[in-house]
């Protein structure tokens, strides 16, 4: 799964700082040295919206704040199928300057807040290091040509730095200081050396979408991994466990129970998910209520997959979607389950003996990332819809997404109205065990009350109209609150497509 990859490094700092100069020697000393690499700048001031931007900059034009925020971000995203084309080709991409400066100059602005700068550059892809050329202002105004575009003045400088290290708090995106003021060449030296050592980290690693990200929104680079950092900060003192830990506690029943709904994963929460077999209702059905206890949990991620049988092109694709996200890191649990062996399908979740069978096999996990407060749960039911729904909450922002595809869902689900909180998972003993599972989710969902987005599809168009609409929208998780509260008559679905 971990395919050799380029890396993603991004060089920050205030203007004059030497960012352009060190990207350019950077890359010049890796191709030296045989490496592949390529440089990118942001703004790139050659494609039509770069061109907008760097007459905004030169003060040819004036653009609103928000609308040059956002350009700059589009800016950004024009690049991305190039950056991630390159990156899978094993093509180390070194960035000068990135969506950290997006963030850092527009909210250096008046009544911007660090949140609302984030957003648009949630789900770009993750820097695999951040090299931030700490120069203080007064020195970079004393560098050649400082004065003449529109934000360089000191004064905007510092804010701009006060910003930059609000974002430098971030201990999910790996940030590396280097002072900017030592010569150009013992500069160099150092972070030839960081970004090297950072390469050989990343063949390791497959790429990561901020980030999902998650989550992800992913973070990857993700606002939500700074939205989320006081939570994260208070559940970091807990014990990190793995997967395994979380089976191990799964199977001591009772008492370990709340223990397994708090798992994490470095610092992100798994939760995993099996499709059952036949024939093994009575012990799944425990288990499945803790886990979608678990899910109730104020869960920072993710993920989730669950699949004793989903053929290997689709499995392949939602590996590959997976791991381009950063922001979800991978948690991609792909489940031996064996048919007709009722003793394998718990295996990774709950069963001691079967996990050491059959391991965490399939389970990646790369840097735990804290970013989204986003719960993704998939129940890929139809293999068609297995990617489809992977984007769902890639693009999604503050999303719990409970997310169901598949004609057996659609089929057999319920609506919401009549949907018994006070039910278990034993008044739908008469269902099929996907079903029965879908219905328990569904009613964890309910409970939480807000910031679901109950999707019961298994049509791409519907998908995509839900993915347009939610992007479009600002305030996407009171959105989702109206999507909670469903009239009595209506279904999950059309409830979904009417408020939208
Ligand atoms: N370490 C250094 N010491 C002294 N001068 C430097 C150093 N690095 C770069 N410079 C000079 O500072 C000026 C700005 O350098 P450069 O263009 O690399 O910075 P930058 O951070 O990319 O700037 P901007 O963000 O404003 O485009 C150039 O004249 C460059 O020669
Ligand atoms: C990427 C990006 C940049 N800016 C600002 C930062 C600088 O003042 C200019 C770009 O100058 P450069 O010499 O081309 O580096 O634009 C910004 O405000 N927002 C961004 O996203």
């Amino acid at each position: 799964m971990a395919a050799r990859r380029g890396a993603l490094i991004a060089l920050e700092g205030v203007d004059r700082a030497g960012k352009s100069t060190q990207c350019r020697r950077l890359v010049e000393a890796l191709r030296e040295a045989g490496h592949r690499a390529d440089l990118l700048r942001f703004p790139d001031r050659t494609t039509e919206i770069g061109q907008l931007i760097s007459s905004y900059l030169g003060r040819e034009k004036n653009l609103e704040d928000h609308t040059i925020h956002l350009l700059f971000s589009a800016n950004r995203w024009e690049h991305v199928p190039m950056m991630k084309e390159k990156l899978h080709q094993g093509i180390t991409v070194v960035v000068d300057r990135y969506a950290f400066s997006g963030v850092a100059f527009t909210s250096a602005k008046e009544n911007f807040c660090l949140e609302w700068c984030k957003q648009p550059d949630v789900g770009l892809p993750k820097p695999d290091l951040i090299l931030f050329l700490q120069l203080s202002p007064e020195a970079a105004a004393e560098r050649g040509n400082f004065g003449h575009e529109r934000y360089e003045t000191s004064s905007f400088q510092e804010k701009v730095l006060q910003s930059f290290c609000c974002l430098m708090e971030d201990k999910t995106l790996n940030w590396k200081t280097v002072d900017a003021s030592k010569s150009i060449e013992d500069l160099h030296r150092e972070i030839k050396s960081i970004a090297e050592e950072t390469m050989q980290e990343t063949l390791r690693t497959p790429l990561r979408g901020c980030t999902e990200c998650q989550d992800g929104r992913e973070a990857g680079m993700a606002a939500s991994a700074y939205e989320n950092r006081d939570r994260i900060s208070k559940s970091s003192s807990s014990e990190s466990k793995n997967l395994s830990n979380l089976s191990a506690s799964e199977e001591s029943g009772r008492e370990e129970e709340s223990a397994a709904s708090d798992v994490r994963v470095g610092e992100v929460r798994g939760l995993a998910f099996h499709q059952l077999e036949h024939g093994q209702r009575s012990s799944d059905q425990g288990q499945l209520w803790r886990q979608s206890r678990a899910m109730r949990t104020n869960s920072s991620a993710l993920l989730v997959h669950f699949r004793g049988n989903m053929s290997p092109k689709p499995r392949a694709a939602l590996a590959q979607r997976t791991a381009e996200y950063p922001t979800l890191h991978h948690c991609l649990c792909q489940l031996p389950v064996e048919q007709g062996d009722p003793s394998s399908a718990p295996g990774v979740m709950g069963n001691r003996r079967n996990r050491t069978h059959h391991g965490n096999g399939g389970v990646e996990l790369g840097d735990a990332h804290p970013a989204r407060r986003v719960l993704a749960v998939e129940a890929l039911i139809g293999e068609a819809a297995a990617v489809t729904g992977l984007h769902c909450w890639l693009c999604g922002v503050r999303i719990q997404a409970l997310q169901f595809c598949g004609a057996t869902a659609e089929q057999n689900l319920p609506k919401a109205s009549q949907l018994d909180p006070n039910h278990s998972l034993q008044t739908y003993s008469n269902r099929s065990d996907t079903t029965a599972l879908l219905l328990q989710l569904l009613l964890a969902a309910r409970d939480e009350e807000e910031k679901y987005i109950w999707k019961f599809t298994k049509q791409k168009s519907c998908l995509k109209l839900l993915l347009s609409e939610l992007q479009k929208l600002g305030e996407i998780s009171t959105f989702l609150r109206q999507c909670s509260k469903t009239s009595p008559s209506e279904s999950p679905q059309s409830i979904l497509i009417t408020n939208l």
